[in-house]
């Protein structure tokens, strides 16, 4: 086998593992009651090119190939980096939806007895989901050795980080109050004591 199929195989495994994770989360929100959110057409757009950039632009090049053209040779130590990354982002997603729990949603919204979540990664940075979004886009550069499907994931990630983090602390604050801006003063972002 290629370092470059390695790569992507290990890229493909990452994803399955991403659904396997979210898929219950997805099931039971359905359940939980919406009481208020802020879905627009911006948040919609910045969660299409997410899902563009970290899963649909890479699946059609790992299953098509194209555009080889922008191909360059693939290296194991960079497979290596990739994989671990992943493996990290993975471990950082799951620990948010079980921290989450029936708070969880995939865009804006606030359920029903929704709770201000402050513990596990939530204890360092306020949004430790996106963190692992970023990991993965990381990742995906090093797995996959195309200068196209490669840093898409990374760019994914920043359109949907900076179309929406400012209106979910936005919402938080409206919802939570001081215990919000509590918590925004002990914590930062998506990167733990840094930002
Ligand atoms: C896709 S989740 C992402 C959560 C968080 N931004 C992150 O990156 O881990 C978005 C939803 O999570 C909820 N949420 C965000 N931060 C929360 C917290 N600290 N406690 C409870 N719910 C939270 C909000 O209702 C928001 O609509």
């Amino acid at each position: 086998m290629s370092v470059a199929a390695a790569g992507e195989i290990v890229w493909m495994i990452g994803i399955v593992v991403w659904y396997v994770i979210r898929y219950p989360f997805e099931r039971r929100a359905k359940r939980v009651r919406i009481v208020s959110h802020r879905r627009s057409g911006l948040d919609r757009f910045a969660l299409a090119a997410a899902l563009f950039g970290l899963a649909i632009l890479p699946a059609f090049y790992v299953v098509t190939g194209i555009p080889r053209a922008a191909d360059y040779p693939a290296r194991s130590w960079a497979i290596f980096v990739g994989a671990s990354m992943f493996a990290l982002a993975m471990w950082i997603f799951r620990r948010t939806h079980k921290e989450l729990g029936r708070n969880w949603s995939i865009t804006l919204e606030i359920r029903d007895r929704h709770e201000l979540v402050c513990g596990g990664p939530y204890a360092l940075i306020r949004h430790p989901m996106y963190t692992s979004f970023l990991l993965m886009g990381l990742g995906q550069a090093f797995l996959l050795s195309n200068w196209i499907a490669g840093p898409a994931g990374i760019i994914g990630f920043a359109v949907l980080f900076f179309a929406r983090a400012d209106k979910e602390e936005r919402m938080m604050l409206e919802i939570f109050g001081s215990r919000y801006s509590d918590y925004m003063r002990r914590t930062k972002r998506i990167i733990p004591y840094l930002y």
